[in-house]
């Protein structure tokens, strides 16, 4: 059994520290990886619902440069539109995932290099070309900033541009225009992916608020176990995969023992206490791909995916165990407490959410008419499972 907290019970994590910015923001602030992944997944979602406009933005963009040659040099639209249209031909592969193993980020990447190295190309064939094609690169520069998550990705987007722009100027320009031209250009790069930076901070952060709502949305504020509405929803879920597959699943059902006499006793913190402390214990004790939740006021559920009856009540057994074993201060003196548990597990006539939860409902009962702070199995001989 390991130790990891049981699913359901999971805290928010908090991210590493950035650069503090006005509103909040932090640059440079990186998220766990796991969110780092969730984040890149949700960033590839919107990009993929994008990706389609990019067509008829760069179509016209590309059919207005165009025009311009033409009205600049008649003579060269012969070497300009074909030169044009091959590059937006090529970047169009992009529109269409294919097989290929490019996540919309690539595919973004790639239309954004081969339309902005059609107009660097085609501008160099123009007298004075290359300064219209620099405005022109600079203005859909922009959106590479609404693509990239990484620097390193902005980097490697705008590079062959960058590279065709300096490449053609050397050939084409004298050195003061070219030297203008690099200036300017890399002066709007470094705008784009300062914003670029800026965006990814507003992504992250947006991405933990939303992290952060769900968790409570999902999560009792006094235990930190999943609520009842998130427990029947996931509880469900694993029930029908493990029907599904055929696969074993338990469900405990735990109850704290005369609850209504601690509260009396000791006051309603130190009961709050005791439900704390008893959500530390099951989360300690159960597997991370266990579900943890809390039922109604003082009765918790464990679903336990993968387990046979003998290993969920050697489990909850282990629980019973410490929390019998604990003793908490209160303002009243110390406190003990005990538990009682039923357990149910997948089978004919029990295979739904609702049926296994009636089961483990009726063995729990079983154990508190059996005297309270044992573990019940539905269908077993209590003497067999009653805490001695
Ligand atoms: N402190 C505290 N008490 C709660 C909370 N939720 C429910 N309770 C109390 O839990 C008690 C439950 O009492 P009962 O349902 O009579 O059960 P019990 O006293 O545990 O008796 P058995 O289950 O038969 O052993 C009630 O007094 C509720 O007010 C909570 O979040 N905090």
């Amino acid at each position: 059994m390991t130790h990891c907290p049981a699913r359901g019970s999971k805290q928010v994590p908090h991210a590493g520290e950035g650069f503090t910015m006005p509103f909040g923001l932090s640059l440079g602030q990186t998220l766990p990886e796991q969110d780092e992944r969730a984040l890149a997944t949700k960033h590839n979602a919107a990009l993929a619902h994008m990706l389609p406009l990019w067509g008829p933005l760069f179509g016209a963009t590309v059919v207005l440069f165009t025009l311009w040659d033409f009205w600049i040099m008649p003579a060269r639209i012969a070497l300009t539109a074909p030169l044009r249209l091959a590059l937006v031909l090529i970047g169009s592969i992009a529109y269409r995932q294919w097989r290929l193993p490019w996540t919309p980020v690539h595919r973004a990447g790639f239309i954004y290099a081969t339309h902005a190295s059609g107009m660097v190309a085609g501008a160099a064939l123009l007298p004075n070309g290359l300064l219209i094609g620099l405005a022109a690169i600079t203005a859909t520069l922009f959106l590479v900033s609404l693509v990239a998550l990484r620097l390193s990705t902005f980097v490697l987007i705008v590079l062959p541009s960058t590279l065709l722009l300096i490449v053609l100027g050397l050939g084409t320009m004298s050195p003061y225009g070219l030297i203008n031209t690099i200036v300017l250009y890399l002066f709007a790069a470094g705008i784009a992916a300062a914003m670029m930076a800026v965006l990814v901070a507003f992504r992250r952060q947006a991405f933990l608020f939303e992290k952060q709502l769900l968790h409570s949305a999902r999560h009792d504020s006094l235990s930190g176990a999943a609520n009842r509405g998130y427990l029947n929803e996931a509880g469900a879920r694993e029930v029908a995969l493990a029907r599904r597959h055929k696969r074993p699943l338990a469900l405990a059902m735990i109850d704290i023992d005369h609850f209504k006499r601690v509260n009396d006793i000791y006051g309603h913190v130190a009961g709050d206490n005791v439900i704390r402390e008893l959500a530390n214990v099951c989360r300690h004790n159960l597997r991370e791909g266990d579900l943890f939740g809390r039922f109604g006021g003082e009765e918790f559920v464990c679903v336990m995916p993968e387990t046979e009856a003998d290993q969920a009540f050697a489990c909850v057994e282990r629980i019973r165990r410490s929390i019998e074993a604990l003793r908490l201060d209160t303002g009243r003196g110390p406190l003990q407490f005990t538990i009682s548990t039923g357990i149910a597990v997948l089978g004919p006539g029990r295979d739904q959410w609702e049926s296994l939860l009636q089961e483990a409902d009726d063995a729990l009962y079983q154990a508190k008419g059996g005297g309270r702070n044992r573990t019940q199995v539905a269908g077993a001989q209590p003497h067999d499972q009653a805490a001695p």
